[in-house]
């Protein structure tokens, strides 16, 4: 198979789909990879590693898009990136669709496969190819949390880990999955007043065996959300709904009854967004201000930290891209029920249920579109 890996091209993303190791699993497959000019570069994949791994390196992303039978990238395509993909082509990447009609609309119009990183599931309930960008968003969800708590940042002054004599600062997290639970980690690690709350009660025990008191483990309610928000210094935003927008737990009523200067992280803001004022940021210009409450809602946390999240994407990715390459889509599909699910758009039908259901198509399931 022809692979393609386009530069990406949205503010401040330095990941890029696959990694030279990558390029070389696929290339030692029988596969070619095709690598645009200085796509890796930024984060020390310059071209000579992609070369000695077997890639040919491309001036511009319009040649791969024209030549490639798959397309691997990170981040949704962007509405000019959408107009490249041609019916039949395969793309491999995060899509988030439910919050996104435009996109949604221009996958269906351009007539490719489309198989989304996060709705691919696994044996155990989970999002594999989720999972390691929401540790890295998890763990990153602090650092910015504690860092636009400084004053020079428009916070409210608060230290999280306190100081002996001072208490230390309290952080909720809405959401005990990945992300919350190594937001939570990185909290409890600076010392902070932790509370964790989940409408999964097995999780809340899993949570709890873990954190071993180290953390409070509260069951998600309205009332219990309210209580916890207005007394927090920093609130994550990290629930998620697979494949869903995101529920708005964090209503707009409850800021002014916050402390001023007080910082709300939406990471569940690829979704939507779990918070009612929350609207998606850059890494160039992060935060916004409602009620005296700093907002940070970046939607690609981990394009920050590009290097460590491009290697543990494709500690996750590789094995399915490389089904995808050697057996071609339909065949991985039948293969892999897991995988499967991660299709989200077919030659124009929508094959995502919870993306319907936000949207407004009808569902045609991946088993059927497949047929057709
Ligand atoms: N902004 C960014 O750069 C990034 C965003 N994300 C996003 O972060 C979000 C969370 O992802 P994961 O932690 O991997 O998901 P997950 O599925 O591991 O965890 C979600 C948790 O939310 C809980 N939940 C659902 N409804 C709830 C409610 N009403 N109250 C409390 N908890 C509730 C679930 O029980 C589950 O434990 C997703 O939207 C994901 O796309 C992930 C990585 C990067
Ligand atoms: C999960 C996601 O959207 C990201 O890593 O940017
Ligand atoms: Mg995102």
């Amino acid at each position: 198979m022809l692979i393609g890996v386009p530069k990406e091209i949205k503010n401040h993303e330095y990941r890029i789909g696959l990694s030279p190791a990558s390029v070389h699993e696929l290339v030692k497959n029988g596969h070619q990879v095709m690598v645009e000019n200085n796509g890796g570069a930024a984060i020390g994949f310059d071209n000579t590693q992609y070369e000695a791994a077997g890639a040919e390196i491309i001036d511009d992303a319009k040649a791969i898009f024209d030549r490639a039978d798959m397309i691997v990238k990170v981040k949704e395509p962007q509405p000019q990136e959408c107009e490249m993909l041609r019916p039949g082509q395969l793309l491999f990447t995060y899509l988030h669709l439910a919050p996104d009609p435009t996109q949604t609309e221009l996958l269906i119009k351009s007539g490719a496969s489309c198989v989304a990183y996060e709705t691919v599931t696994d044996n155990n309930g989970g999002l594999p190819l989720l999972a390691p960008m929401s540790e890295v968003a998890g763990r990153m969800s602090i650092q910015a949390g504690a860092h636009h708590l400084e004053k020079a940042q428009g916070g409210s002054g608060v230290l999280l880990g306190g100081v002996p004599g001072v208490a230390p600062g309290k952080v909720t997290v809405i959401g005990g999955g990945v992300v919350g639970t190594h937001a939570a980690e990185m909290a409890v690690g600076l010392g902070a007043d932790v509370t964790i709350l989940d409408r999964s009660l097995p999780r809340l025990r899993q949570l709890d065996e873990q954190f071993k008191g180290r953390a409070k483990c509260v069951y998600s309610t309205s009332h219990a959300i309210e209580a916890c928000v207005t007394d927090a210094d920093l609130v994550i935003g990290a629930v998620l709904i697979p494949g869903a927008a995101a529920p708005k737990l964090l209503t707009r009523d409850m800021l002014p009854k916050m402390r001023p200067g007080s910082v709300v992280a939406d990471v569940a803001i690829d979704q939507g967004g779990c918070f009612e004022t929350s609207k998606a940021t850059t890494h160039a210009e992060p935060t916004y201000v409602v009620d005296g409450v700093v907002h940070y809602c970046v939607a690609n946390m981990p394009g920050g930290v590009a290097r460590t999240s491009t290697l543990a994407l494709n500690n996750a990715t590789l094995p399915f891209a490389l089904a995808l390459a050697n057996k071609g889509l339909k065949q991985a599909l039948a293969d892999d029920a897991h995988l499967r699910n991660g299709l989200n758009v077919y030659s124009g039908m929508v094959t995502c249920e919870a993306v319907c259901d936000a949207l407004g198509y009808d569902y045609v399931p991946a088993e059927q579109a497949l047929q057709e």
